[in-house]
């Protein structure tokens, strides 16, 4: 039973975070904390939160877990404001994309990491954002990552491995470099093929006429191009590193593809797509 869950950053991760928890009849009270009344208010009426303060320090009193789920870009200006306001025994741990940038910022806030600090990643989410998005089942049956490092506190990282398989997801561990290359490859790529697919069609045409005509396949590609551009410019820059080799390497791919078309190469392309679909449809098999 978790007595005062703090959540910095009452959105889709931190809002769907609160509902399954209580759901769960797994937490006593709850207190939301951002910057945006509006939604604040909102949460509160959805019953989300118990209640809110705007101030990181005013939240975090007292509490005995500490979530923090803001874009990339404002974790450090969050670490620097609890800093000074919690208890010794207070777990803090967070739901961001990136793992390195995360514990770099809170090395930086905290001077050095704290023990009881355990980096995770919900792999879940949606192409919304905000409270109105979240929901009690986001979390049911996907995975969850938590990097600790040598120093973590074993009782934290146990505390934080029980909160998420109470919102129904299985917890895997792994380093903080690696988690940061694997997702490089899984999310934060797609997602940039999205965004740059959507964007250089609308740029080629002045009118919508090629949306228009889009079809399914279109639909299910682009989706994700539709999330939160603040979240992805911070993912994309804590990540820069890992995402730039990515990126590197599926230029080359896309290259190879472009040439054998060019060059009327169907033994190549076929070879290419035979081997695509058998991946994917063996993931997606092993997913079930
Ligand atoms: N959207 C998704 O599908 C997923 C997002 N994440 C990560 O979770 C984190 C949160 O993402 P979402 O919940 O989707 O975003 P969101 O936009 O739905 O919620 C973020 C909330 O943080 C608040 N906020 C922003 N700056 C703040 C600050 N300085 N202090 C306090 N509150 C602040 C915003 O007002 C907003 O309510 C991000 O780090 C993101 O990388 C992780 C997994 C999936
Ligand atoms: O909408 C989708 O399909 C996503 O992929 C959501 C998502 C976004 C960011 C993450 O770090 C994890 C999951």
């Amino acid at each position: 039973m978790i007595e005062r869950l703090a959540i910095i950053g009452v959105g889709l991760i931190g809002g769907s975070l609160a509902r399954a928890l209580r759901a769960a009849g797994a937490v006593r009270e709850v207190v939301g904390c951002g910057r945006a009344l509006p939604n604040l208010e909102k949460a509160r009426a959805f019953g989300v939160i118990d209640r809110f303060t705007q101030d990181p320090a005013e939240a975090v009193r007292n509490a005995d877990l500490v979530f923090v789920a803001v874009p990339l870009g404002a974790m450090r200006g969050v670490f620097d404001a609890i800093r000074e306001h919690l208890q010794p025994e207070t777990v803090i741990t967070d739901g961001g994309s990136v793992k390195g940038s995360v514990v770099l910022d809170a090395s930086a806030a905290f001077g050095a990491l704290p023990p009881r600090l355990v980096p995770g990643h919900p792999i879940a989410g949606t192409e919304h954002s905000g409270v109105e998005a979240s929901f009690a089942e986001l979390y049911r049956n996907r995975r969850v990552i938590l990097t600790p490092l040598p120093d973590t506190d074993p009782d934290a990282l146990a505390r934080v491995q029980t909160m998420w398989e109470t919102c129904g997801a299985e917890v895997t561990l792994m380093s903080v470099a690696h988690h940061d290359e694997v997702l490089a490859a899984t999310s934060h790529l797609p997602h940039m093929l999205a965004f740059g697919l959507v964007d250089a069609l609308a740029r080629m045409r002045e009118n919508d006429e090629i949306f228009r005509y889009a079809a399914g396949g279109f639909r299910d590609f682009t989706r994700i191009a539709s999330s939160n551009p603040v979240m992805w410019r911070d993912i994309c820059l804590a990540n820069r590193e890992a995402l730039s080799a990515m990126l590197a390497r599926f230029g080359v791919e896309m290259t190879d593809l472009a040439e054998s078309i060019r060059r009327a190469d169907g033994d190549h392309l076929l070879e290419i797509f035979a081997r695509a679909k058998a991946a994917r449809d063996r993931s997606i098999e092993q997913s079930h």
